[in-house]
């Protein structure tokens, strides 16, 4: 099995040979010298009820308004206990603090996504991302590939088990309310969504970073996924969100989930729901983590506007588009927006 040549960026920092040239990014176009880590205003977001967004036409403005304009919302009474989210937290925290011979045993292949390892490298010029991650797929049970599952810490196998099967429920109570929000029948993501779709977890580790000005946690992206359900860290902030061309930081809300809408959604719902592109800043001090998982639809599915959503007056934007996460990586380290590709 061939194993990835570069190091993670805990390895990096453990060997204490300074700053590698390839994580600087180097002042560019207008912002020539601001540095990465200059201080933003909060977004502001408003949090949710989950319980409420099937019977309460307030909650499901308040969501059509959210998704509308920045894409995100903080989703509260989502029924996943608090003391399981921060056993999911301390768990994280504990693979990525153990040795790293133990962690390698989990070490992705140079070319497969799944596993532990770095940011991904598609080319030689790339500059990258202060990160390191363990990707897994964890929905299907039979598309799961159990040998990047890490034993230990004890139970972590098990509760991120159990952690897809209360985000299934999640999942499916907010495409329902997407739909409800949009005056749409509340299957008709749901049903274009397809039954086999998949879920990716993704375990974020972003260790203290010497040059938070110059490096970045991760880049300027958007979400390939339907939408994306995020654990953000409960003590250090990083995540921003892009809005008319300003950057602005997700607040921290205790016990709630981020829900941001991807690219598939944006396609669905013909542009009506915004797909924002969002970016991780790195800390001098303190290391941070979060835990995204991924919604994706059925590599079968054919993805497009809903008819609802199509009119003379709402001309459709987007063509029909199938495995759109392939193509979304393809455009991703190039710095281009995939749904670009998809545009009419
Ligand atoms: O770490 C975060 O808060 C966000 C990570 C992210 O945007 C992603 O994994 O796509
Ligand atoms: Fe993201």
């Amino acid at each position: 099995m061939e194993k990835p040549k570069f190091k993670t960026v805990q390895e990096v920092v453990a060997a204490g040979e300074g700053l590698p040239e390839r994580y600087l990014h180097a002042p560019k176009g207008d912002n020539e010298g601001e540095p990465l880590n200059a201080s933003v205003p909060e977004m502001d977001i408003p949090a949710i009820d989950l319980s409420l967004l099937l019977s309460s036409s307030e909650a499901l403005s308040k969501l059509h308004l959210a998704l509308s304009t920045w894409g995100v919302v903080q989703v509260m009474n989502h029924g996943i206990e608090e003391a399981f989210l921060d056993k999911i937290y301390k768990l994280t925290k504990q693979f990525f603090a153990l040795p790293t011979e133990e962690k390698q045993k989990y070490a992705r292949e140079i070319d497969n996504i799944q596993g532990y390892g770095n940011d991904m490298i598609l080319s030689d010029d790339q500059v990258l991302d202060w990160i390191d991650r363990l990707y897994l797929t964890t929905y299907p049970e039979d598309q799961r590939q159990l040998q990047f599952w890490p034993q230990l810490p004890t139970g972590f196998r098990e509760t991120l088990h159990e952690y897809t099967m209360k985000q299934l429920l999640v999942i499916e109570q907010f495409f329902k309310a997407m739909a409800r929000s949009l005056d749409l029948e509340e299957n008709c993501f749901l049903d274009m969504y397809g039954e086999n779709a998949s879920m990716d977890t993704r375990l974020n580790m972003y260790p203290a970073c010497p040059r938070p000005d110059k490096v970045i946690g991760v880049k300027p992206h958007a979400d390939g996924s339907a939408f994306t359900l995020l654990l953000p860290d409960k003590d250090v902030e990083g995540l921003q969100f892009l809005k008319d061309g300003k950057w602005y930081k997700a607040p921290i809300v205790p016990d709630t989930i981020l829900i941001n809408v991807g690219d598939q959604i944006e396609i669905m719902s013909n542009g009506i729901y915004k797909s924002p592109v969002h970016r991780v800043v790195t800390n001098r001090e303190k290391e941070r983590i979060s835990v995204a998982t991924f919604c994706v639809p059925g590599p079968d599915r054919e993805i497009q506007p809903v008819e609802g959503l199509v009119s003379e007056a709402r001309p459709r934007l987007y063509k029909t588009v199938k495995k759109y996460v392939g193509l979304y990586f393809e455009y991703y380290q190039q710095g281009r927006r995939p749904i670009e590709a998809a545009l009419i």
